[in-house]
Formats: C-alpha cells, structure tokens, sequence
C-alpha cells in the first residue's frame, strides 16, 4: 500500500485492515496473494490472502467443530453477541466506509450509509434470535401432545456480491448466527477488504472461533471453492446473492446434497410513470432508484415506462436532475457517482448506450465514459428518450448508469412491458389513483413493489425476488426461515 496516496492510510484503527483469511479464528495467508484495488484511481490498495478447496475443506470442519457450543447457547446469549457486533460496526463506520469506498468506489457518504444499513440486519437479528418459536397443535388423540420446534439447520455457507460489501454478508450471516448455524463466507475478489473488516469485529464481539470463518480468494479459486461448498454434504444452506446466472451454477453444483438455497439474484426493475403521478416526485424517486451506487444495484430501475401523456414533461425534468449528479472520486466532497467496479462494467454500459442510439435513442443527458477522469471507469450519468423494446437496454440488466425512457398508452400495455422479462426483483410505478395502485400492485410480477418511492429495502421488510430473481427472502421475521428446520414431535403414551 502506498502510504503516502492510499485511503487507506488515514484508518482510525489499522488494525481492522486485514489481508488474511479467517478460519477457525486463525488469520491464514494462503498460498498465493491477489491484489485489490481502488476502481476511481487504479491504485493498489493490497494483496489479500487467496484461499482455495483445502481451505474450504478446513473452513467448513470448523464450522461443523464449533457448531455444538453455538447452538447450545441460548438465544440470549447468541443475542448478546449479535449486538456487541452491531455495536462495533456502528463504532467503527467511518473505517469501514472508507475501506469501502476505497475498494468499490461508492461515494463515502454512501458507504457509511450501507455500513449503518448492513449494521441494521445484526440488530434485527440479534432481536429476532429470541423470537424463534416452536409451537404445540391439537392432538388428534389423548394419549398423545403434539409439538413443533424449530432447530438450527446446520453449516451455512455465504457467497456475497462486490456492490453491497457488507450488507450483503450481514444481511446473510445475522440470521444464520441468531438461528444458531455457524458460516463459511466466501466475499467477492473485487471487495475483500471490507468482509475482513467486519470478521475482525465480529471476533471482537465474542463470536467463538469456527462459528464465522472468511474465504478470500480470486475469481478462479471462488469458482473452486464454491465447488467444495456446494459438494460438502456438511453444508446444509447456501446463501448466494450474484447473477442469475452463478445462482443457476450453484443450484446445479448443489443438487446432489439436496441442499436449501437462498438466491438473491438479477433483475431488471421497472419504473412506471402514469399521467395522474406527482412528476417532481417521480423525477426524484428516478433518480434515486436509477443512479444509487452509480448504477450498480440490483434493485436499480434498468427500465423507464412514461405514459404519454407526460411523457415530455418527465424526459425534461428528469434529464434536467441527471445533469447535476456529481461524478468523481468517491472521496472527493460532493461527488454523487462514483466510478464503475471494473472495465467489463463500462464496456456492458456502453454497448447498451450504444446499442439504444443505433436503434433510435436520442440522448437527453450523459451517454459517454470520462477516460480522462481518474482511472478512466467512470461513465457520466446518462438518460435516452425514445427507447424501445428491441433494445438490449429493454432485457438486459445494464447494471450501470444508464436510464432508457419507454412510453406506453394504456395502464395494461405499461403492465404487459414491465412483465416481460425473467427477472422479478424490484419494480416502482407512481400514481395517486388507489384504483390503479392495488390493480397494478397485484398485476406485476415482482417480490417487492415501490410505489410513489425509488428505495424500499430496510431491515425489517422482507426482500427478494421472483421468477428468476432468485429464491426465499432476507431481512424481516421472514428472513430467519431458510436458517431453521422444522421438527414434529409426536408424544403418546400421554394417560399411562
Ligand atoms: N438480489 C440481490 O439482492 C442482489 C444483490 C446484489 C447483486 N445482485 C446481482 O449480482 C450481479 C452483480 O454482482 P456480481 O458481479 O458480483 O455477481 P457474480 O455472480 O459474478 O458474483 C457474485 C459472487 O459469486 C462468486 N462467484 C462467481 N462465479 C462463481 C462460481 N462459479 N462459483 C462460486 N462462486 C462464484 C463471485 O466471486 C462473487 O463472490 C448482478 O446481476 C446483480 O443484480 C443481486
Ligand atoms: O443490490 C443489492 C442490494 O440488495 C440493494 S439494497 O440496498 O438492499 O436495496
């Protein structure tokens, strides 16, 4: 790390800038390193440990080892740590932000944000730990009680994405803690740093050795070590959230060990905009919707239907919004758009940009990358009017800054659009009509609606997707589920 230049040479606390894997309560260099770096300048931020398949090995017989002690602890107990953990995180929220900023680009006010975010599932489920009930049922004969518990499933792996570098493992391995399950994690190779970070907390926090083991690796050893995850007959649950199309991969590789997943994938959201809407308010909710981490959620708006209506009204006003978004160094006060993760980013975001004005797009704002800024990975916001169903922007997940505008006639031909696609994340649609609100609530095909807002998620809500957007729900009562198994007891002999 350059100690002079590097962000992360201003820590509060170095000590939370860990490069090794963690199992069994060990920091374990690897075999080979893979350098991290920072998307905005190109620079070096480290190398990081790159675990493989004999780590993975290691990892889940730990897990497996420390099982016992952690689900014998009561939920008060298991309760207790959870919050000294979201405690430490809270505590430590600029550290973290900047070693996310440093390491995915968001702007640090936004990682602070996610930091307080992720903190938020360790809190909720350091609560929904208590709450985990069993029940008796009606017995269909006297002599006999029936009962139900509900028991921690077992070994739960995690493999998390780069755009969410904590709260995508929070959001994970709260609940399989609170349930009792111990968790070999598996962070994405472009944002280790962070995963590390909040290991190292969770170890402060008096989470035992085994119960929460980290696997940095590169993009070649994550395919291997996902191989021995989903292979182990040990590992009981797996926790993928990524594309759709590694979610497929993982499903197959875990079909043999009949395993429960939990699939936080793809999507491809749609935003509605009737002509009864509060158009500032759409502008707005647009904005946010489209352009949070520069584009790169998976809840990102990546299609925009305008009735027309007001269909110029909305391009104006909202390409007028996009054009005073701030792009630049996540560090640098002010800045609203940080760079791209990675190349390969920027060359999908152009093709679609690209590809839309071949097919008769015009750009209202933006619409090329700034090669000179930084690293050269940022592109500039950008909004297309004129957009239409054969563009790849139109079924394709851009995951980047790019708005197309559809406009549509009739509330069923905006409904029809919006579900034709495989994904069914998120959608958001504005209209003060109640009508119209519950007709097209029920008529979309998605896990989570926004209606007259551009974010929905928070802790206690229960997010996911349909079709193939993935499988089960994170966050809420409902999150704690994939972390239980259910069990019968039938008592008899009950009048002896
Ligand atoms: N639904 C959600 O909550 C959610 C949240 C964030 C991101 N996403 C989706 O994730 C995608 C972008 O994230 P990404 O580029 O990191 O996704 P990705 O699927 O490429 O990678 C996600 C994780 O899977 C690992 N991985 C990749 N191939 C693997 C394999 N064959 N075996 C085992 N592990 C493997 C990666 O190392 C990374 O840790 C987008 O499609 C986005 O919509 C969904
Ligand atoms: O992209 C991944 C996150 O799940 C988005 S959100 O912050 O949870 O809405």
């Amino acid at each position: 790390m350059d100690t002079k230049t590097s962000p992360l040479a201003q820590l509060n606390d170095p000590s939370l800038l860990k490069t090794d894997g963690l199992i069994n309560g060990q920091w374990v260099a690897g075999s080979s390193r893979f350098d991290v770096h920072d998307p905005a300048t190109g620079q070096k931020l480290a190398d990081v440990a790159n675990l493989g398949p004999q780590d993975a090995e290691a990892a889940i017989a730990a897990a497996n080892a420390a099982w016992p002690a952690w689900k014998t602890k009561t939920a008060k107990e298991r309760s207790i740590i959870l919050r000294k953990w979201h405690d430490l995180l809270m505590a430590n929220q600029d550290d973290l932000g900047r070693i996310m900023t440093a390491e995915q680009g968001k702007p640090f006010p936004e990682a602070k944000g996610e930091v307080a975010y992720g903190a938020s599932f360790v809190e909720w489920f350091a609560e929904e730990a208590k709450r985990i009930n069993g029940e008796t049922l009606p017995q269909f004969d006297n002599s006999r009680r029936l009962l139900v518990l509900k028991q921690p499933i077992g070994v739960c792996a995690a493999i998390t994405p780069w755009n969410f570098p904590l709260a995508m493992i929070t959001r994970k391995v709260a609940p399989a803690l609170a349930a009792g399950c111990p968790v070999v994690i598996k962070p994405a190779e472009l944002t280790p740093l962070t995963a590390l970070a909040v290991a190292e907390l969770a170890q402060r926090a008096g989470i035992p050795a085994g119960v929460l083991n980290i696997l940095s690796a590169d993009a070649a050893n994550s395919i291997a070590i996902g191989k021995v995850l989903c292979a182990s007959d040990v590992v009981r649950h797996i926790s993928f959230t990524g594309s759709t199309e590694v979610g497929r991969i993982l499903m197959a590789q875990s079909a043999p060990t009949v395993k429960k997943m939990s699939l936080e994938l793809g999507g491809n959201a749609p935003f509605i905009v009737f002509d009864d809407a509060d158009i500032d308010s759409a502008v707005e909710g647009a904005f946010a919707s489209k352009y949070r981490n520069a584009g790169q959620t998976c809840v990102c708006t990546n299609r925009f239907y305008v009735q027309e209506g007001v269909y110029d009204e909305f391009v104006t006003k909202f390409a007028a919004r996009v054009l005073t978004a701030k792009v630049g160094n996540g560090f640098e006060a002010g800045v609203n758009q940080g760079p791209l993760i990675e190349e390969a980013a920027l060359v999908k975001v152009q093709r679609h940009v690209d590809d839309a004005i071949a097919k008769g797009g015009q750009v209202v704002a933006g619409g090329k990358r700034l090669s000179s800024l930084g690293s050269g990975q940022f592109f500039e916001p950008t909004v297309v009017a004129g957009a239409t169903a054969d563009m790849l922007c139109a079924r394709e997940e851009t995951f980047g800054p790019f708005a197309p505008v559809f406009s549509f006639k009739t509330e069923q031909e905006a409904i029809d659009a919006a579900n034709a696609t495989e994904f069914g994340l998120a959608s958001y649609f504005y209209s003060r009509d109640v009508g119209r609100i519950f007709r097209v609530s029920e008529a979309l095909e998605y896990g989570m609606v926004g209606i007259n807002v551009g974010i929905l998620a928070t802790e206690h809500v229960p997010f996911g997707g349909v079709k193939q957007s993935g499988l089960g729900r994170e966050g809420s009562h409902y999150g704690i589920d994939d972390y239980v198994e259910i069990k019968y007891l039938c008592l008899g002999d009950i009048q002896k």
